[in-house]
């Protein structure tokens, strides 16, 4: 499990310990890291070419510090002071004596930002407020041929939200302190990231808001059959979803619903025979469900759906069209249930479902806020899916998706992922596992299916790589399975 913490909770723990040891340890990690990457471009540190963007703050005295190392292994350093003033005092004073060249003129930087083998981004860390000023500014869309590696975090990131107000600096490679931060996983601010490597400073916050789970995590959730299982102890899983016009939604959702490892699937809706057609193990019959699916494709027949499966006793989870209906009741049309709910919009939807007082562009720039803000209003937990998909608890608990591809953003890839934690949530998952396992089963899927260096895929192609994704899952052990993910 990767942890995120706040800037409130990093401050924190920071402040429990001494400043001088662990600037001490951040500067080694950050050195060490950008050493091995120098080494891997270049063959060697000695000779290759550094630059530092150094703010007012510490991420700025870090990296200032990090340059002084590298000029003592030979490489050639030059600094940008933001805030000239305010750079860190001793951090410069340790580059100067290591023979790094100081400058405070623009189109000097740019040069050497052009031409550095490795340029280290230390502008702003946690103490970022608002968007970078123009100074700053240049570097986020600055042409360059080297590396860039972000100090805690780009530049630009907001990181306790992942919120990205203005420019913002792309990194190749952040190296962050201590433990991770929301804006590091949470797009739009995680696409700015590059490859995350932690560096250990010792810190000891308390309990994460924010997790991203990862292989291990998966294959310790993902239910397995026992040798007496039936379908019942499997979980049996029924879809309210499909229309005459849409008969497609049908067939994905149970696609998908049948590799989430469901025991059954239940199909209730109008193209029955097409799904039987295509998906000969489905039941017809009417019968004991242990959570139900209503809303892919369920068009005019959604009312009648939702009511049937709000007023049962299993959990339910709610998708597409169901959303839509959801939305002109309100939340109060959850108010009765004792079973658990779980919603999974796109940000359209959660636009919708907040009211229609924000447009789906501003759900999605701030994705956390948003789905928090709907998991409170409904009581239900609260997939927002879309890159980095968010999982969000009525009190505030989220978890990040890390897999998933862009290659995913195509028609029915919401069905196969609504039938898939249906599946989970028949298994006996509760909405805060079935949701973030399902996104991460049907990411990967998405990867596997798109291949390297990727490909378009349809919803289709997803649904048949669930099971790949599973093995790939359970084969955890070695390091990041066949898709190369895992900590
Ligand atoms: N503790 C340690 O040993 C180590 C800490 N490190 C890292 O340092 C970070 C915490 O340090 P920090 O608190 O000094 O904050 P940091 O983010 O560097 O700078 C804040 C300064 O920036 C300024 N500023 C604000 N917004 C701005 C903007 N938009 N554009 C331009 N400037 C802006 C702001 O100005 P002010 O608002 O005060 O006027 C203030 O002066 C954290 O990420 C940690 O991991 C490691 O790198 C090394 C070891
Ligand atoms: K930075």
């Amino acid at each position: 499990m990767r942890h995120a913490h706040t800037v409130e909770q990093v401050r924190a723990a920071e402040a429990a310990l001494a400043p001088a040891p662990l600037m001490e340890r951040a500067v080694a990690g950050l050195a060490a890291a950008c050493a091995r990457l120098l080494t891997r471009r270049r063959g060697r540190v000695y000779g290759s070419a550094l630059l530092v963007l150094a703010g007012s703050g510490d991420s700025g005295g870090g990296a200032l510090f990090a340059g002084a190392r590298l000029a003592g292994r030979g490489a050639a350093v030059s600094a940008v002071l933001l805030d000239p003033g305010r750079a860190h005092p001793a951090a410069l004073a340790a580059l100067r004596a290591a023979g790094g060249r100081v400058t405070t003129d623009q189109e000097v930087g740019l040069a050497d930002f052009s031409r550095a083998d490795l340029i280290l981004d230390g502008i702003v860390g946690i103490g970022g407020r608002g968007g970078l000023g123009p100074a700053a500014a240049v570097y986020a869309t600055a042409p360059r041929a080297g590396l860039l590696v972000a100090v805690d975090l780009p530049s630009g990131v907001d990181a306790d939200t992942g919120e990205v107000p203005g420019a913002a600096l792309r990194a190749d490679v952040t190296v962050t302190f201590g433990t991770y931060k929301p804006g590091l996983v949470v797009d739009p601010g995680a696409g700015h990231v590059g490859a995350l490597h932690l560096v250990p400073i010792g810190l000891r916050p308390p309990q994460a808001p924010v997790e991203a789970l990862q292989h291990a995590d998966l294959a310790a959730l993902l239910p397995r059959p026992a040798t007496e299982s039936d379908k019942y102890r499997r979980g049996v899983v029924g879809l309210l979803a499909g229309s005459e016009r849409y008969p497609g939604a049908a067939l994905l959702a149970v696609a998908g619903a049948l590799r989430g490892g469901a025991g059954a699937v239940r199909y209730q809706g109008r193209p029955a025979e097409e799904v039987v057609r295509c998906h000969p193990e489905v039941l017809l019959t009417a019968g004991r469900v242990q959570a139900w699916v209503v809303g892919p494709g369920s068009g005019d027949d959604t009312p009648e759906a939702l009511d049937d499966a709000l007023a049962s006793e299993v959990p339910v989870l709610v998708d597409a069209d169901g959303l839509s209906e959801l939305a002109r009741r309100g939340p109060g049309a959850l108010a009765g249930r004792a079973a658990p709910t779980l919603l999974t919009p796109h940000a359209g939807e959660a636009a919708r479902l907040l009211g229609g007082t924000v447009t789906a562009d501003q759900v999605a720039a701030a994705r956390l806020r948003h789905a928090r803000e709907l998991a409170a209003r409904f009581g239900a937990t609260v997939l927002l899916k879309g890159s980095s998909t968010v999982v969000a608890r009525p009190d505030g608990a989220v978890r990040v998706n890390p897999t998933g591809t862009s290659w995913l953003a195509t028609a029915g890839s919401g069905d196969v992922l609504a039938g898939l934690a249906g599946a989970l949530l028949a298994a006996g998952l509760t909405p805060w596992d079935a949701a973030p396992a399902a996104a991460y089963l049907h990411g990967l899927a998405g990867r596997l299916a798109a291949g390297e260096p990727g490909a378009p895929v349809t919803a289709s192609d997803v649904a048949a790589a669930l099971p790949a994704a599973w093995r790939d899952v359970a084969e955890g052990g070695r390091p990041g399975g066949a898709a190369g993910l895992g900590d």
